[in-house]
């Protein structure tokens, strides 16, 4: 609905009057994000030239969504829709840190460390330990304590900063310089802090550093907490009431997003686990026989049913979600989607999957785009060594390391020989590698970036070496000259300047640094595949949550992955499964179905 249309609400219009700081509390839907952007416009309008509110998000998905209520609000005037500046508070923090970061003693220039890179840089600690499962809790501390260690010593030496150092930083900076606190006073007199419940605790000082220059009007719901686990707290509302003299505003028992369905009163029993209907408007739970085959045909016929009524609705930039629980299960499903069973069509979609290993292939594929004389072995197998270390980001298997570890290994001994004049062992998997080189380094280039790309990428697919055809399987996960042309451009600039691709890797490397903080324009539409935890502050549709489902052996099971809550125990119930379970049913608009497999379904819901 178009929001020029829309009524408010007391309670809204109670926020649009307040001034000072302010604490928006409501459930999903409530309306918060809605009526702090005409809280905003309201401000903006009478700002000074130079002035601008900031509002700080978590999600580059929430931010599209915050504009696409701007730019429906016919209301706001062009002007003043421009004295909004939306940002994530990654990038907010960013541009503090780059300009100010060198009074903390931090080189200059900065340059940002990618969660790849990050992955890579810390690979070598996290190889000492074993798998997360088997390691007791002395030596998970023991490891985090490293872990921080070496990201704090990349800062300081290398000037590499990784994201989850930025607050850390920032609060670092505005404890100490009030002279800065003033100055971001005087451009950002009021703040609006995006999902207040899932703040860490640096970012929590840093948001109490703002509100002694700023005013700061926070939204939240207590019951949306989904980032426990990357340190938000239950007491994060309490220290905002007693460190801030604000006004309190409840918006209670308002739902606009799904009104006149029960998904919001099934939300709500969710966490309760008290479940007072036998039948809830708009919700269905729906079981599978648990099995591969099953499951698979279940969410496609569920996904292809959803998608026709959809397109039979009309209804512009429709949008059908399916969330699942892990990462592994969002790219299984979207390679279902792309190859579903025998004779059932491919469903179009996107999918937000991991895109570390598939960054570190393209970096592998860039540099082979290089001309021959800038290419050398060395540089190739520091890059494959890389794509191991890092393709698993925070979690990288065991197998990826030692993959690493076997390259470096097999080059070394291979150096060795070559100086001694000495043939390699047939069996060493630098034959079929160096093999690979060689052929990669005889692709024709054209200029076209688009079209040599995938020559590269062609050729790697049907290489001799396993490990390079790896690489281009996941280098299909990012369709990097299609997005934005930036990067073709450039790539082209670079042809038409030397008459090669002389800097492809750097060029790539950057447009992926800019793709972390770039905006998407639209939020999400069409068929959309994400993990449950990435579903906070969006909205869709129609909402599928799709479970995985237990392997029995002589009908005992004896692995039950991608569950919503763990293992499907009930002991394994918390209140974090239950806000994440809560946070993904509350995105649907009109209908939420969950698929859980028979025989054992969601614990939750029994
Ligand atoms: N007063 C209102 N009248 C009609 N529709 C409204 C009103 N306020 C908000 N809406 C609509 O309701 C939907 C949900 O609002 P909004 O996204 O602001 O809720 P929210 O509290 O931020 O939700 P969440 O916490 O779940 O992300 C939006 O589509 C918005 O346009």
């Amino acid at each position: 609905m178009a929001v020029a249309a829309m009524k408010l609400s007391e309670k809204q219009q109670e926020v649009l009057d307040t001034e000072g700081h302010l604490l928006v509390i409501g459930g999903p839907g409530a309306g918060k994000t809605t009526i702090s952007i005409l809280k905003a416009a309201k401000i903006a309008a009478a700002l000074r030239p130079g002035q601008e509110v900031l509002f700080l998000s978590f999600a580059r998905a929430t931010i599209s969504r915050v504009i696409e209520v701007i730019e429906n609000e016919h209301a706001i005037p062009k002007p003043i829709k421009s004295r909004i500046n939306v940002e994530t508070y990654h990038s907010f923090f960013w541009r503090l840190l780059k300009t100010h970061g060198y009074l903390l003693g931090l080189p200059k220039p900065l340059t940002i460390l990618t969660p790849s890179n990050e992955a890579i840089a810390l690979s070598a600690i996290r190889g000492e330990y074993k798998a997360d499962g088997k390691l007791s809790a002395q030596e998970k501390a023991e490891r985090k304590v490293r872990e921080q260690a070496e990201r704090l010593r990349q800062a300081k030496d290398e000037g590499r900063v990784c994201f989850r150092l930025f607050a850390y930083h920032v609060a670092e900076l505005l404890e100490r310089s009030k002279r800065l606190r003033q100055l971001i006073a005087v451009r950002y007199p009021v703040i609006i802090l995006d999902e207040f419940q899932d703040t860490n605790a640096d970012q929590w000082r840093v948001v109490q550093q703002l509100g002694r220059e700023c005013t700061v009007i926070a939204l939240a719901d207590p019951e949306q907490r989904i980032y426990d686990w990357i340190g938000a707290d239950p007491a994060r509302l309490d220290q905002f009431r007693a460190t801030f003299t604000h006004k309190n505003v409840v918006l209670k028992g308002e739902n606009h997003r799904n009104a006149g369905t029960d998904i919001l009163l099934f939300g709500n029993e969710i966490l309760t686990g008290n479940f007072s209907k036998k039948e809830y408007a708009g919700v269905e739970l729906r079981t599978y026989s648990a099995n591969e085959n099953e499951a698979r045909t279940a969410l496609i016929t569920q996904t292809y049913a959803a998608r026709k009524r959809l397109v039979d609705s009309k209804k512009k930039n429709w949008s059908l979600v399916i969330l699942v629980p892990t990462k592994k299960m969002t790219r299984a499903v979207s390679d279902v989607f792309r190859q579903p069973l025998a004779k059932m069509p491919p469903i179009r979609h996107s999918a937000a999957i991991d895109l570390d290993a598939a960054i570190l292939g393209a970096e592998i594929v860039s540099f082979l785009m290089q001309p021959p004389s800038l290419l050398h072995l060395d540089g190739v197998i520091d890059l494959l060594c890389n794509y191991f270390h890092g393709k698993g980001g925070d979690s990288p298997a065991k197998a990826d390391l030692q993959q690493a570890a076997s390259i470096r290994k097999a080059f070394a001994l291979y150096a060795d020989k070559k100086a001694a004049g000495r043939p390699l062992p047939l069996n060493s998997l630098m034959v079929p590698l160096l093999q690979t080189y060689e052929q990669l380094k005889q692709i024709p280039l054209t200029g076209d970036p688009d079209h040599d790309w995938r020559a590269v990428r062609k050729a790697m697919e049907s290489a001799p070496c396993a490990r390079f055809k790896g690489v281009a399987t996941e280098v299909k996960n990012i369709r990097l000259l299609e997005r934005g042309t930036q990067l073709r451009q450039e790539l082209s600039q670079d042809w038409r300047t030397f008459g090669r691709y002389e800097n492809a890797l750097r060029i790539t490397r950057q447009a992926f640094v800019r793709e972390h903080f770039a905006t998407q324009a639209k939020p999400e539409a069409g068929v959309i595949v994400m993990n449950m935890h990435k579903a906070k502050g969006k909205q869709f549709d129609e909402v599928i949550i799709f479970e995985g489902w237990p392997r029995y052996v002589k009908k005992k099971i004896v692995a039950n992955p991608d569950r919503i809550v763990r293992a499907n125990l009930k002991d394994n119930i918390d209140d974090q499964a239950r806000q994440n379970l809560r946070v993904s049913v509350t995105r649907g608009r009109q209908r939420t179905m969950i698929l859980t497999p028979q025989g054992d379904p969601c614990v939750i819901l029994v």
